[in-house]
């Protein structure tokens, strides 16, 4: 059923779809499903299964008892001081899933109780029904525990070019929910401490009543092209050549919309139009953000750029040719000289916006008679 989805082409939507569909809706449409698929939305797994598998994890939130069993029989993650443990294998590395019973040997060997794995919170479940969980071990030794684990923790960006992109949503949610609960082990209203339930979906405070849940921050990045060319701009903290598409913090009570006109007027004074939604993500760093991405347009007369020099080192056009080299230079060995411009990795929403834009382009070329 992917290949069969995957290999539809515009052309063959083309005659459906021409009563009530522009080109451009059909090329979106287009991208949306290839965005699915990237995202694992698994369309050929049969429904009841993956009802079930969500019913499961839902009665394992808010049943302590149930997920206390369900870890008996999981699997864990493991982090230490938040880096994620990864285990070479004969093609790379991979996120290291260890089983409950194996952790409580290993955690005794290195002369801790291994009940401290009842500290895990639960992620979600594998393909095979396995329940999923993370525990940070950061006060335990690295050494050791590496030696007994067969693997090395490593920083989660550095981890982000090293594990197969499928497994970075899943190293980042590890993270991102233990981040969560070790800042927010006091009640903001009273200080008192708060407690966790047993999934660690929340966190309570027993004096003032008040549960907290884990939060994200709404962040817009938005790609805005003048019709041929792509706006990016850096950052001065960005790696040297780096570029990205803009993007801000949404501020209270804002639309995405509002957050998005905003952010391009502020950082480089331009006004967009034609917003279209492409995707979200869940971004861990520096906090967890959540990132939701569109594409944009500017008028092609009104394309002189104004940056905000306290927020942007700098922000140009970019041509097609130029990102289409960006997108295939992306500097994989962090330890090699970077090219003189690079775009955020693939397994960064900038870097799907830019995909997209270049698809779009090499459509348009084409219906164009360009190369
Ligand atoms: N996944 C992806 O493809 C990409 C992800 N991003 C991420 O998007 C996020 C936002 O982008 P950025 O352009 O820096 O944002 P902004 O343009 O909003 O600029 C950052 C400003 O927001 C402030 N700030 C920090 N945290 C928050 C918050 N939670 N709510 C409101 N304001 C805040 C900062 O203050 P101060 O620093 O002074 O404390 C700083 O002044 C970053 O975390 C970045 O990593 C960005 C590009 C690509
Ligand atoms: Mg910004």
């Amino acid at each position: 059923m992917l290949l069969d989805v995957v290999t539809i082409t515009e052309k063959d939507y083309t005659p459906c779809s021409k009563a009530n569909s522009s080109k451009d809706s059909v090329k979106h449409m287009l991208q949306s499903f290839k965005y699915l698929f990237s995202c694992n939305l698994v369309l050929s797994r049969s429904l009841s299964g993956y009802v079930s598998r969500m019913r499961y994890l839902m009665r394992l939130k808010e049943d302590d008892e149930a997920c206390r069993e369900a870890l008996k029989s999981g699997k864990v993650l493991l982090y230490h001081k938040l880096s994620p443990l990864l285990r070479k294998t004969s093609s790379g590395y991979k996120l290291a899933s260890l089983k409950t019973s194996d952790l409580e040997q290993i955690l005794e060997k290195v002369g801790k109780d291994k009940h401290i794995v009842n500290e895990s919170f639960l992620l979600g479940c594998t393909d095979k029904d396995e329940p999923q969980f993370s525990l940070d071990v950061g006060d335990l030794d690295r050494s050791a525990l590496e030696q007994e684990c067969r693997g090395m923790f490593v920083d989660l960006r550095k981890a982000f070019f090293m594990i197969p992109g499928p497994e970075s949503p899943l190293a980042a949610k590890g993270q991102a929910l233990l981040r969560w609960h070790q800042t927010n082990c006091f009640c903001s209203a009273t200080g008192q401490p708060t407690v966790r339930n047993q999934s660690g979906s929340f966190r309570v405070c027993h004096s003032s009543g008040i549960t907290y849940y884990p939060k994200m921050a709404p962040v817009v990045i938005v790609l805005v092209s003048d019709g041929s060319r792509c706006l990016l701009a850096r950052q001065a903290m960005f790696p040297p050549g780096m570029y990205s598409a803009l993007s801000g913090f949404c501020d209270m009570g804002e639309s995405v919309e509002e957050a998005l006109h905003r952010e391009v007027a502020e950082e480089v004074g331009l006004e967009v139009e034609n917003l279209q939604y492409s995707g979200s993500q869940h971004w861990p760093f520096p906090q967890s953000s959540f990132m939701l991405a569109c594409h944009a347009t500017v008028n092609p007369d009104k394309t002189q750029v104004n940056i905000d020099k306290a927020e942007l080192e700098d922000a140009r056009w970019f041509t097609y040719e130029e990102i289409t080299e960006a997108l295939q230079n992306l500097p994989r060995d962090p330890r090699r000289e970077p090219p003189v411009f690079w775009v955020p990795p693939s397994y960064a929403i900038a870097n799907q916006l830019l995909q997209e834009w270049a698809n779009h382009q090499q459509l348009s070329r084409k219906l164009h008679g360009l190369k």
